[in-house]
């Protein structure tokens, strides 16, 4: 039988044997295996050339039991209803592991931001706000940066809610330049908290950062700053890569100078001639390997042939459910996207609260916070996982379902 690569049914797989493990009966699977609210929009453009554009884009919010939905908006060419849909309950999977008071929202716009000028990207940007403002807002789902979105982006959406509002409203999107009230630490926090999920699965199979061979695929926000903060931990980081293909070099990457040459979309491995694939990367010979690009990376086909002692997701969904099974009972440490990408969430929940609050926090306050909210989620995972025999996949789904299940119960939903 083919293998399941659809994210929104494979998640919902996951979900129900969650909540079967945690005595939740069928009506609560019924609740949480789709999101409560999906919005599909039309947006019209004017392109420079004088021609309209008219682009498809999403907004999925998976539940608000907990309190407000939150969760990136992607601009990519192959975003689908599914896709957006999986990747909201994602993030109440997420919320719920680092414990912040949200559910889990989304949003996605069909669309090739590296084909467009930065002036048809601000009037896409703009429209997207206009057609999902009747369900977004400070207090009600909060959007940030994801896929080939950045604080630019962030900049403009923030603007046109304000002028819709008529008032400042910081606290409507996160990932926002630090000018605008955006958070110190935020731009770099996805690949902080896999750093530090890292090392403390490092600290479980007795790896020692300090000369482990690091493979990242995705050079964008995520994998660039990862390999940036690896090899300052003294990691080799042997294999990078991007969309166009992957770097390889078994006694180290020169990381700075890599990050020196990549584009604003994560682009750097065209600048060279002795590439290897994206699937040869993955395969390489290394101790940790991050995927921290694009989903469906680890199935079937290549989870025998996947050599690291960790895998740990960076990117959201990069492992089948097949592939999971198949590293795990290969004795890999599979540390999921719920968990290891969870660190982009939670300082955007910082950056939240201190636009609430009007006062802003140190580089040096966000990062201790960020630390412990990490550290803990892992601590609780891995427990969950080894107590119940379980694969840390499951184990991430039971831990962050759990809140969003007990807050509709209490609510009396179900
Ligand atoms: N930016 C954030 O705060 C967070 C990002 N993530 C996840 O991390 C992953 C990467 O996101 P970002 O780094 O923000 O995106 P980005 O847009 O900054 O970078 C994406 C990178 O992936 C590469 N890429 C794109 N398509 C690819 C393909 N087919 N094969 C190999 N590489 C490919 C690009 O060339 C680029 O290097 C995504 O799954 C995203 O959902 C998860 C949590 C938070
Ligand atoms: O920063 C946020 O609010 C959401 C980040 C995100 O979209 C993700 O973790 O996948």
């Amino acid at each position: 039988m083919a293998e399941n690569l659809n994210l929104f049914t494979s998640t919902q797989d996951v979900i129900k044997e969650a909540l079967n493990k945690l005595g939740y009966d069928e009506a609560m699977y019924e609740l949480l295996k789709e999101p409560l609210r999906m919005l599909h929009v039309r947006i019209p453009v004017k392109m420079d050339d004088g021609t309209t554009q008219v682009f498809t884009a999403y907004r999925a919010q998976h539940n608000d039991a907990v309190g407000p939905t939150k969760g990136g908006v992607r601009f990519h060419p192959m975003v689908n209803e599914d896709e957006v849909k999986a990747l909201s309950m994602w993030m109440t999977l997420k919320c719920g592991i680092v414990d912040l008071p949200y559910g889990g929202g989304k949003g996605g716009i069909i669309c090739d931001p590296r084909q467009m000028s930065m002036r048809e990207l601000e009037r896409l940007s703009r429209g997207y706000v206009r057609a999902i403002s009747q369900i977004v807002g400070p207090t009600k789902d909060i959007p940030a940066p994801d896929v080939f979105t950045n604080a630019q982006i962030m900049a403009w959406m923030m603007d046109e809610y304000s002028r819709m509002d008529e008032f400042n409203s910081p606290g409507f999107i996160t990932g926002k330049p630090i000018v605008l009230g955006g958070s110190q630490g935020r731009d770099r926090a996805t690949a902080e908290g896999v750093t530090i999920v890292i090392e403390e699965a490092a600290k479980k199979r007795g790896i020692d950062i300090k000369g482990a061979r690091v493979v990242i695929q995705g050079f964008g926000n995520a994998g660039s700053f990862l390999a940036k903060f690896m090899s300052d931990l003294g990691a080799k980081v042997i294999g990078i890569s991007d969309a166009h293909g992957a770097l390889h070099d078994p006694n180290g990457l020169d990381i700075d100078y890599l990050l020196d040459r990549r584009d604003s979309f994560g682009t750097v491995t065209t600048l060279f001639e002795n590439t290897i694939t994206n699937q040869e990367l993955l395969e390489l010979d290394c101790d940790i390997l991050v995927p921290a690009a694009i989903e469906n990376q680890i199935t079937a086909e290549n989870a025998h042939n996947i050599k690291a002692n960790i895998v740990v997701e960076a990117a959201n969904g990069p492992t089948t459910s097949e592939a999971t099974k198949i590293l795990t009972d290969r004795g890999i440490l599979l540390v999921p996207d719920v968990l290891a990408s969870a660190g982009g969430v939670t300082v955007s929940y910082f950056e939240w609260v201190q636009n609430n609050q009007g006062y802003y926090w140190t580089a040096e306050e966000v990062r201790e916070k960020l630390y412990k909210k990490m550290v803990d989620a892992f601590e609780n995972v891995y427990t969950t996982a080894t107590t119940r025999n379980i694969n840390m996949r499951l184990a991430a789904y039971m831990v962050g379902v759990r809140r969003t299940a007990e807050a509709s119960r209490f609510r009396g939903w179900v």
